[in-house]
């Protein structure tokens, strides 16, 4: 009572402010309203990110009968000091330092600074021949030295994102039981059902603001990975805190371990997940249940969920019964979707006209293909005025079985039948270029080598210009690589990829390929959520979030080829992603840190995480 009296006045402000629009919204903001923690969190410092919940071990909301864990905080120093990779600085703590944290001895006595230390462990990376190994020694460097990590991470980000996310994450994830060392995350498995809210309070840090989870089912183009899918929460999140500022300690990778249907795993005698087919229909439904209640009880209202790599069965019902209770986002499904949404507004400048002149083709109708679609539609339709049923026949996708028709409608999955329109049944990729003819291609089928020479030379037949976008990933699912685009198409194709590709030269010009990946818009957008205490994920968010990073593509970027700006320039790209999200969550009435920062930019870029060493007293 006393808490919620101290709080009345910001309340009612809240209450006042808030400019609610759906009964649905309404509702939301009712209930959140009746938890105790939801005001607790809103008294917070008003500096930094906020989130997190303040009973932060549990011990005030526990009955006398529950169970509660006996929480000590204490300063490190000495030994253990050089053992958290929060606070570890190895050779920089100054003489100073190392006189008061008990470190004398401990340490040779050479004195370098961060930028020599920066400079000593690429110089040592830059020797390793084989990605496998610069990622292991990455991630050394993560537990050993979190701040030096993501110091590299952030200054050196064009060079190292290829290590710590796709492609070496994939060969980290198949090869995850070999190269595992210490637990990066929370691993949940079936065998700790009922017990998942007492699993999440073993994690030390209790100020969560964004988590990460995979079932391991569809890691990249690489199909069922079972537990070893944990490579791909581990390397999001670097890339939450290195891309969009949100602090490590606020990140949480997390695998949900519901068995494998991957036969290779299940017979491996070093398999380190559950040896048992995967978990389905009630039983699986029932576990992620007591996950999704235990996260939302453990760490308040406003924690933002990211489902990554579920297989499409799980993902599109999971995504459409979490959307309504929890703040949560599907990477997969609307992260691609932003992100390539953005590349097509960009390349409207080079190509002309509106996207609604274009006519899409897309090879693979899983999620992210139909999560593309979408958006895409809903774009046009914003544009044009027109319904977003008219806007979808523009559309069209080719699944495993080909061109998704009307015909086929008894046998589809329900996400593909909004795109099941009036047309012969066609078989082949190429069959659908030429009866199609599609203005832009883009690939989401997991499979490598499915732009051939002839659906290449196709395109380019039909287009002065055609846009190409293989987006699977790793780069060894890739639709086509960036040489064979431009070669096959003699230099007419404007093309991106989902992994990246080096520069290409074709008959005396330099072409650059850009990367349409996700990691363009997740870490932007999950800040703004977090910085606006954002409560429910909207669809425009994802619109704005597109509009905020095709802003970012000049006329040079787009004389060279690329349609998405480099990533050098990630975070200052993510600080205007995050301030366009915060700004479409404070108009829809689904922003709840007021009142509302004047400059959204600014107050973005002030809660972004420094890498760069604090001094000790
Ligand atoms: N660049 C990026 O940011 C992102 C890239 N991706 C990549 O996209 C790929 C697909 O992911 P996602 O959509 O989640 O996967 P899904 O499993 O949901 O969808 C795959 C789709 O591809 C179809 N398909 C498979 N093989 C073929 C084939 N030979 N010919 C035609 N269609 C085929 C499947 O057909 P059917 O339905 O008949 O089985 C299905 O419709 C992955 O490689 C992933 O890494 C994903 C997200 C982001
Ligand atoms: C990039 C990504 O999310 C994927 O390939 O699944
Ligand atoms: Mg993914």
């Amino acid at each position: 009572m006393m808490s919620l009296n101290r709080n009345r006045p910001h309340f009612l402000r809240l209450l006042v402010n808030l400019k609610v629009k759906g009964e649905r919204e309404k509702k939301v903001i009712r209930g959140i309203m009746s938890t105790g923690n939801a005001l607790d969190e809103m008294t917070q410092g008003s500096n930094g990110v906020g989130g997190g919940v303040k009973d932060v071990y549990g011990e005030d909301s526990a009955t006398e009968a529950q169970h509660i864990t006996p929480w000590t905080v204490s300063v490190a120093s000495g030994y253990t000091l050089l053992r958290d990779p929060h606070h570890n600085k190895g050779l920089a703590f100054t003489e100073k330092e190392r006189d008061a944290h008990y470190l004398r001895g401990l340490l040779p006595p050479a004195c370098l600074s961060q930028e020599l230390q920066a400079k000593k462990f690429l110089a040592t990376l830059r020797q390793y021949e084989a990605p496998l190994q610069k990622y292991i020694a990455m991630m050394d460097l993560q537990e050993r030295n979190e701040k030096l990590f993501y110091k590299l991470l952030i200054d050196h980000v064009e060079e190292l994102l290829p290590l710590v996310y796709t492609p070496t994450v994939g060969e980290a994830c198949q090869k995850y039981g070999s190269i595992f060392r210490r637990p990066q995350g929370l691993f949940i498995s079936l065998k700790d059902k009922g017990k998942i809210l007492e699993i999440l309070k073993n994690w030390p840090e209790k100020n969560i603001q964004v988590l990460v989870v995979t079932d391991g089912e569809r890691i990249l183009g690489l199909g069922d990975l079972g537990c070893q899918g944990m490579g791909i929460p581990v390397g999001k999140l670097s890339l939450y805190t290195a891309l969009g500022g949100v602090r490590p300690s606020a990140c949480l990778p997390i695998t949900l371990d519901v068995g494998t249907n991957n036969e290779k795993l299940l017979n491996d005698e070093f398999y380190i997940g559950l040896k048992q087919n995967r978990a389905t229909g009630k039983e699986y439904a029932e576990f992620v249940q007591e996950f999704m209640s235990a996260v939302k009880q453990n760490y308040g209202e406003k924690i933002l969920v990211q489902f990554e790599d579920f297989a499409n069965h799980n993902a599109f019902e999971l995504l459409e019964k979490y959307r309504k209770t929890h703040l949560v986002f599907n990477d997969d499904i609307q992260g691609t979707a932003s992100v390539v949404l953005a590349g097509l507004i960009a390349s409207l400048k080079p190509l002309g006209g509106n996207l609604a002149d274009h006519t899409f083709l897309f090879l693979g109708a899983g999620e992210a293909g139909t999560g593309i679609a979408e958006l895409i539609a809903r774009e046009m339709s914003n544009k044009t005025n027109a319904p977003v049923e008219e806007m979808r026949k523009k559309i069209w996708l080719v699944d495993s079985k080909g061109l998704v028709v009307s015909s086929r409608k008894e046998s589809l999955q329900s996400f593909k039948l909004p795109w099941a329109h009036e047309a012969k049944p066609v078989t082949t990729l190429l069959e659908a270029v030429q009866v199609i003819k599609p203005t832009v291609l883009i690939g989401t089928s997991g499979k490598g080598k499915t732009f051939t020479k002839e659906v290449v030379e196709a395109m380019s037949s039909i287009n002065s210009k055609p846009l190409i976008l293989a987006l699977s990933n790793p780069t060894s699912q890739s639709e086509c690589t960036a040489e064979e685009a431009y070669t096959w198409s003699k230099g007419q194709a404007i093309f991106a990829s989902g992994s990246p590709f080096d520069p290409v030269e074709y008959e005396g010009h330099t072409f650059v390929p850009g990367q349409a990946n996700n990691a363009y818009i997740f870490p932007g957008f999950g800040l703004g959520l977090i910085m606006c205490g954002a409560i429910r994920v909207h669809d425009d968010m994802l619109l704005a979030a597109s509009e905020a990073l095709a802003a970012q593509v000049t006329k040079e970027h787009l004389a060279k080829g690329l349609i998405y700006p480099p990533y050098k320039d990630i975070r200052n790209i993510s600080a205007n992603i995050a301030a366009k999200v915060a700004e479409k969550a404070y108009e829809l009435g689904l922003a709840s840190r007021l009142p509302q920062p004047e400059n959204l930019v600014k107050y973005a870029e002030s809660c972004m995480y420094s890498p760069n060493y604090r001094n000790y007293r």
